[in-house]
């Protein structure tokens, strides 16, 4: 695989397709090509953003908007923006710093960090990049139980403060683009800095890493999702760990139900970007009767197709307490690695302050 890693000049990128476009000239085809796509036809990827456009903003006016906030409270903490960055996994693909300049990025505009299971670097070598920001563990719930109990007792450790549980990926989607490409960036490697560091996983090689790490990855592979998952193991989370626990991939009632019946924290309506069931419903689609099943139990987060201010807008005017930005920041950090997250990061929440503003 290569990185190209161009120089870019990016203070004046503003637009999602000019950051995508940068993004697409910068790293490899199939690396880009994994970002970008879907599942299946791409009519789940298609609607995110198509859904957002269907919905009209009608404003107030004579309302003083000399001073408007942005800030939004989730589980007892007070969040700058309602903005958080989504967990991705395998930010190496993007850029040769990964996670570890998404997190610089982060913590400097103190915009909180969800880290995934497959990072391409530790869980431990991103929290020290994020000091001054919130910071959650999204685990991909391994089949092997031990490895998911040193996961969450790491991630406490590390200074993690809650757990997102992704639910929507028991195997992974059907990526026809990714199948065509013969491409999967855990084959290569780059999601390996949560296993390829943990004492539990090590145990369980006949060669270490270093030694093969083909076959290191290939034994990763087959751990890291989990078919025979249900809602009762929720329970087994429940005891390794005291820390709050956020259920991402509700697209039903029914779930969001589920997810109170179960005792979690929070909920993520998300469908994972497009990337898992093909023909699902959009989020924003989803999320009015998800508000009205949880009635302000608990905080409801949403992602899948944010690319500008007024779509977080929507977003929280109908019922979202925050959005997680995905793709968007994922190109920013391809076009130029920390300054380019960092910039889309700041675009977003002018955005947001003007668009809030205006409604
Ligand atoms: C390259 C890539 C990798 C992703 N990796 C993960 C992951 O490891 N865990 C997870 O829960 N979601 C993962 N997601 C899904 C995101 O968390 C989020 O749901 C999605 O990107 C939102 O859609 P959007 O990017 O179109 O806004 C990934 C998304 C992308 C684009
Ligand atoms: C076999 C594990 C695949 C991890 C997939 C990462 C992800 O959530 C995504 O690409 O989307």
């Amino acid at each position: 695989m290569v990185l190209l890693e161009k120089t870019v000049d990016v203070s004046r990128v503003v637009q999602f397709e000019e950051w995508e476009k940068l993004a697409k000239e910068n790293i490899d085809h199939n690396a880009f090509t994994y970002i970008q796509s879907g599942a299946g036809r791409e009519e789940t990827l298609r609607s995110n953003e198509e859904d957002f456009r269907k919905i009209k903003l009608i404003p107030r006016y004579l309302k003083d908007v000399s001073n408007v906030c942005l800030k939004t409270n989730i589980l007892g903490e007070t969040l700058p923006y309602p903005f958080m960055i989504a967990p991705v996994g395998m930010q190496g693909i993007a850029h040769r710093d990964g996670e570890l300049a998404t997190a610089r990025a982060a913590n400097a505009l103190k915009v909180p960090f969800i880290a995934s299971t497959v990072t391409t670097y530790s869980l431990e070598e991103i929290a020290a990049e994020l000091p001054d920001t919130i910071k959650w563990f999204q685990l991909y719930w391994s089949g092997d139980w031990e490895i998911t109990a040193s996961f969450l007792h790491r991630a406490e450790k590390a200074g993690y403060s809650a757990i997102v549980v992704t639910v929507d990926t028991p195997l992974l989607g059907w990526r026809e683009k990714d199948l065509t490409n013969g491409y999967s960036p855990l084959k290569v490697g780059k999601g390996a800095g949560n296993y390829f560091s943990d004492p539990v996983f090590l145990q369980r090689l006949k060669r270490s890493p270093q030694e093969d790490s083909t076959a290191a990855a290939e034994e990763m592979i087959k751990l890291v999702l989990e078919p025979k998952l249900t809602w009762d193991d929720i329970r087994f989370i429940r005891e390794y760990t005291s820390l709050p626990i956020i259920i991402k991939g509700i697209l039903h009632p029914e779930d969001a139900k589920q997810a109170l019946n179960y005792g979690v924290d929070g909920i993520v309506v998300s469908n994972h970007g497009g990337r898992q069931l093909d023909g699902a419903i959009s989020s924003i689609e989803a999320l009015p009767a998800i508000v009205e099943e949880i009635q302000n139990k608990i905080p409801v987060l949403l992602d899948s197709g944010i690319r500008s201010g007024a779509d977080a807008v929507k977003a929280l005017t109908l019922g979202a307490d925050a959005v997680c930005l995905g793709r968007p920041f994922v190109y920013g950090l391809a076009a130029a690695g920390q300054e380019g997250v960092s910039q889309v990061l700041q675009n977003f929440i002018q955005d947001l302050k003007v668009t809030k503003s205006l409604t």
